[in-house]
């Protein structure tokens, strides 16, 4: 199966450094929605694994962050498209949690769910923790620059970590080549 597997702030939505909180908040960056949509008519699942620390800060409920990724899922089906599992980790960095990204736990989630290996799967994000998180479970890191990748750009970034200016480039390039 064509798995593609993405984080979720600051790759499919817009991301803020004050969280974000709220469905209001939760605004998509142009051309993602579409890109999802297209990769999920062209046969790919997408899959998303997101830090949603807010949830242990008491930023905002468990039923708010369900209406946000409802409210992704809406506007996929609206383009004719469809979202697979979305997992998130609810929990703070001080939790010692398995699923927080650089963990890869919600990467092997995802694997588990699909019964497929992760090696070699696309795993996109716009932060480092990502990056490492794909790393070491053997998926491919991809970085893209919206949302916090340009600062990531200037960081070491994995070996092998590809970069594209967006999630419509990826879906080009994977849809057409
Ligand atoms: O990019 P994904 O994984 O989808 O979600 C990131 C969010 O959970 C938040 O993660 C926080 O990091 P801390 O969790 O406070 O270290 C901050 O970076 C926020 O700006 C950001 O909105
Ligand atoms: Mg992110
Ligand atoms: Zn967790």
């Amino acid at each position: 199966m064509k798995l593609l597997i993405l984080d979720r702030d600051g790759v499919i939505n817009h991301d803020s450094d004050a969280y974000i909180k709220s469905v209001e908040e939760w605004l998509p960056i142009p051309g993602s929605i579409e890109a999802i949509a297209q990769l999920s008519k062209a046969g790919w699942t997408v899959a998303v694994a997101t830090n949603q620390s807010g949830i242990a800060r008491g930023y905002y409920e468990l039923a708010v962050l369900d209406a946000m990724h409802q409210r992704l899922r809406d506007l996929v089906a609206e383009q004719g498209g469809e979202v697979g599992l979305i997992v998130y980790c609810p929990h703070g960095p001080d939790e010692g949690c398995d699923c927080r990204k650089p963990k890869p736990g919600m990467l092997k989630t995802i694997a588990a769910h699909y019964g497929i290996a992760l090696s070699g799967v696309w795993f996109v994000g716009d932060s480092l923790g990502d990056l490492e998180a794909a790393k070491a479970v053997d998926c491919q890191p991809v970085l893209v620059k919206t949302g916090k990748g340009e600062k990531t750009l200037g960081k070491t970034l994995p070996v092998g970590t590809l970069i594209f200016d967006d999630l419509a480039a990826i879906a080009a390039e994977l849809i057409h080549n």
